[in-house]
């Protein structure tokens, strides 16, 4: 399928050390100007690199932001290689017609399993001990160590990540209990919880899985934690911005806090070869993972050819399905004719206007999709047309007051 332009010419950023399946993916498609870099990249160079770009792909160290977003007058889409949109600001790029799109489910199992595994380290005082036998240390003893069979597990967050979390604690006998603010589907044994709170009072270990939302936000500070059972330990493969960072090194010094395994970090290293700075560094009794919950070969892999199969069927085909911040349309192949993509702001009389452009013109319209968020309206159109003809009424509808971005797909 041709786009709007060679597809030599659309310029595709990978940041972020992304798959090469989605690179693999890219080329196959005949896209063949790939940028590829392995870190992301410092804020100046990001709106230079970006301002060419057609289409991005980054992970959650990129913050495309209303002003970086500003700077890619070229852009037709975003994809996040990873489940968080949080680093891209959604409504500045729905307000310059530029889908998102994501990957909800490719790495949560290797999430849940990370989880899993740290509940049962921290639960045997592990982390402890090996940092000790590391520096020539020997404490053979069973003191603060304990099985994970009937200890409570309290999820915060019962989503795609904390579901799972739940299925495989109740496989070892652990009994769970849960809290989110929407009314979710026990699995298994689960129990809802009567509220954070209640969870916080009861779980012998707290593991955390909702988005980085405002209400999230610094949503396990100093007063959550004294909530929490003493000798109790804390996970956090959520955000770094969930958890007060330093209340967590406070509670775990003072020893109400027994452990906790942290992935996430309100600040992070842009890239392998920069410092990790923490005040939970050197604290033997806590796990410092590199943001590496969905790290594994198989979710990479996955979620390289999840989210370059969704970019690449937005650029040949227009195809919005799944887009996190954008009317959803799933389209047709079109053969026979040419297809305008016209994506507006939804204000009254936008489709009399583009409708018109046609029956002027007497073309007749062989096929029509709408489909409209309160500020966004994103309407297909398939014609048969000469291309000329289509690049015409391409920059006709391009022309109406409120247009925001507009392609043609021959
Ligand atoms: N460490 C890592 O490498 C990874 C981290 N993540 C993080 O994990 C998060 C969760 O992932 P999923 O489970 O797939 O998302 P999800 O959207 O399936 O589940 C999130 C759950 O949190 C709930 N929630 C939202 N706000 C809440 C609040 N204020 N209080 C209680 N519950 C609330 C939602 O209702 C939902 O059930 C992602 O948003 C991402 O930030 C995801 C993948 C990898
Ligand atoms: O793998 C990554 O870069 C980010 C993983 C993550 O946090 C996510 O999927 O939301």
């Amino acid at each position: 399928m041709k786009t709007s332009f060679p597809k030599q010419d659309i310029k595709v950023l990978l940041l972020e050390g992304v798959s090469q399946n989605a690179v693999e993916n890219f080329r196959r498609a005949g896209y063949s100007q790939i940028e590829f870099h392995e870190k992301s990249l410092p804020e100046a160079e990001l709106k230079a690199r970006i301002a060419d770009a057609h289409l991005v792909g980054i992970r959650s160290r990129t913050h495309l932001t209303g002003e970086v977003l500003a700077q890619a007058k070229r852009l037709i889409a975003v994809g996040c290689f990873c489940i968080g949109t949080n680093q891209v600001d959604l409504e500045a790029a729905r307000r310059l017609g530029i889908p998102v799109f994501n990957a909800p489910y490719s790495n949560t199992r290797s999430v849940a399993e990370l989880v899993i595994a740290e509940a049962i380290m921290l639960l045997r005082g592990i982390p402890q001990k090996n940092a000790l036998c590391h520096r020539g240390g020997w404490t053979k003893s069973a003191a603060g160590s304990f099985e994970t069979r009937d200890k409570v597990l309290g999820i915060v967050g019962y989503g795609h990540i904390g579901t799972q979390v739940g299925v495989l604690a109740e496989g070892l006998g652990m009994r769970v209990i849960f809290h989110d603010i929407e009314s979710k589907l026990s699995l298994g044994n689960a129990r809802a919880s009567a509220g954070l709170n209640d969870l916080l009072e009861r779980a012998d270990v707290v593991t955390l899985h909702v988005p980085e939302t405002p209400a999230t936000q610094m949503m396990i500070g100093a007063s959550e934690i004294a909530r929490m059972r003493s000798g109790a330990m804390l996970i956090n493969a959520s955000r770094g911005s969930v958890v007060d960072i330093d209340a967590l090194a406070a509670a775990l010094r003072s020893g109400h806090l027994a452990g906790a395994a942290v992935d996430v970090f309100p600040i992070e290293p842009k890239g392998n070869d920069d410092a990790f700075v923490s005040p939970l560094v050197g604290m033997d009794n806590v796990i410092l993972t590199p943001h590496i919950g969905g790290s594994t070969l198989e979710a990479q892999d996955n979620i390289g050819i999840e989210v370059a199969n969704k970019l690449v069927r937005y650029s040949d085909n227009g195809s919005t399905l799944s887009a996190v911040n954008f009317p959803e349309v799933s389209l047709p192949e079109h053969p026979n004719s040419r297809r305008l993509l016209h994506i507006h702001k939804n204000v009254p009389g936008m489709l009399s206007r583009i409708n018109e452009l046609f029956s002027a013109g007497n073309i007749n319209i062989d096929a029509q999709f709408l489909q409209t968020d309160p500020q966004v309206g994103y309407v297909v159109i398939d014609v048969s047309t000469t291309e000329a003809q289509a690049v015409l009424l391409k920059d006709q509808l391009a022309a109406i007051p409120g247009t925001l971005r507009s392609r043609v797909l021959y």
